[in-house]
């Protein structure tokens, strides 16, 4: 899905998630664990400081696991609590129950000392598009397709999902916008395939993520592309990769195009092996 962030459609999406804040106990925030700075949304923690959180580090299989290791206990060190997942496969899941309980443990007891009938934890999940938000709603759910509750006709009444005895979902998740004013933010998102290439200039985001590369995974990239060693300038590292990839017009002009498109594509499939795109030491300051 892409959606085009217009302030009044921010706004609508800020209002849809505070709605459904008062139906639950718990929000699940979901990242990139590749960039779990860049694929939060810049106002979340004013948006839900209402309610307890769990940060979700998603596609955890396409990261780089050291990278990951420093993030949680970049988030532990801030009392914040998060687990690395990977909601396509399934992993990580089940400690999402059992540390929700433990961060409920005190509503729950008050409740119960109350008189109160025990039920379910009543959790939400939110966060940016392309995210993993479905897949880990029908992944809990064991189940398929998510229904969309806002097709015309359809009631809009909010639908809970079971996850065994103890958790409940709302089935449609909270979407919120990136922080897309930040470049730097918008090379991350890109390169990972959270927003469209078309809303950057392609050869720009190649550019980032090349001498991203160069710097912090130099060995992936000669053996990916078969170099030698690597070149000092990023523009005659696109040259030889198209060389070396047949990306090459006739006249011998390089198509930068199609080397981006290639690149980009080979990063995002996980040819370069598991790739992580910022690190904590960057956010310390936060
Ligand atoms: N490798 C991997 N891919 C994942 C994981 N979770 C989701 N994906 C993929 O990421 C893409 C986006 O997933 P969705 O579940 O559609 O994301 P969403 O957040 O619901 O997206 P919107 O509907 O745009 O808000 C899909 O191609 C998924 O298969 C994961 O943990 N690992």
């Amino acid at each position: 899905m892409t959606i085009q962030w217009f302030p009044g459609h921010m706004a609508k999406a800020r209002r849809q998630v505070t709605e459904k804040l008062k139906l639950i106990d718990i929000v699940f925030e979901l990242v990139d664990a590749r960039i779990p700075m860049s694929s939060r949304n810049p106002m979340i923690d004013e948006i839900v400081s209402s309610k307890p959180r769990i940060v979700l580090l998603n596609k955890a299989d396409k990261a780089d696991e050291a990278t990951t290791k420093k993030w949680l206990n970049y988030f532990k060190d801030k009392d914040i609590a998060a687990i690395a997942i990977d909601a396509q496969n399934g992993t990580g899941l089940k400690q999402i129950t059992s540390l929700s309980k433990e961060l409920l443990k005190e509503k729950f007891d008050k409740m119960a000392a109350k008189g109160i009938k025990p039920r379910a934890i009543r959790a939400l999940i939110i966060g940016i598009p392309n995210v993993g938000k479905s897949t880990l709603i029908n992944r809990l759910a064991k189940r398929n397709i998510t229904k969309t509750g806002d097709r015309p006709g359809v009631t809009t009444a909010q639908q809970w999902v079971k996850v065994g005895k103890e958790l409940e979902l709302l089935d449609t998740p909270g979407i919120l916008w990136p922080k897309f004013e930040d470049e730097m933010v918008g090379f991350k998102l890109a390169t990972t395939g959270a927003i469209k290439d078309t809303i950057l200039n392609l050869q720009e985001i190649t550019v980032f993520a090349l001498n991203f590369l160069k710097e912090h995974y130099p060995k992936r990239l000669l053996e990916r592309y078969g170099l030698e060693e690597l070149p000092e300038d990023i523009v005659e590292l696109f040259d030889e990769i198209a060389k070396k990839r047949g990306c090459v017009m006739s006249g011998g002009y390089i198509d930068y195009d199609k080397t981006s498109e290639l690149v980009l594509r080979e990063i995002r499939a996980d040819k370069l092996g598991r790739l992580s795109f910022e690190t904590p030491t960057e956010y310390q300051e936060i």
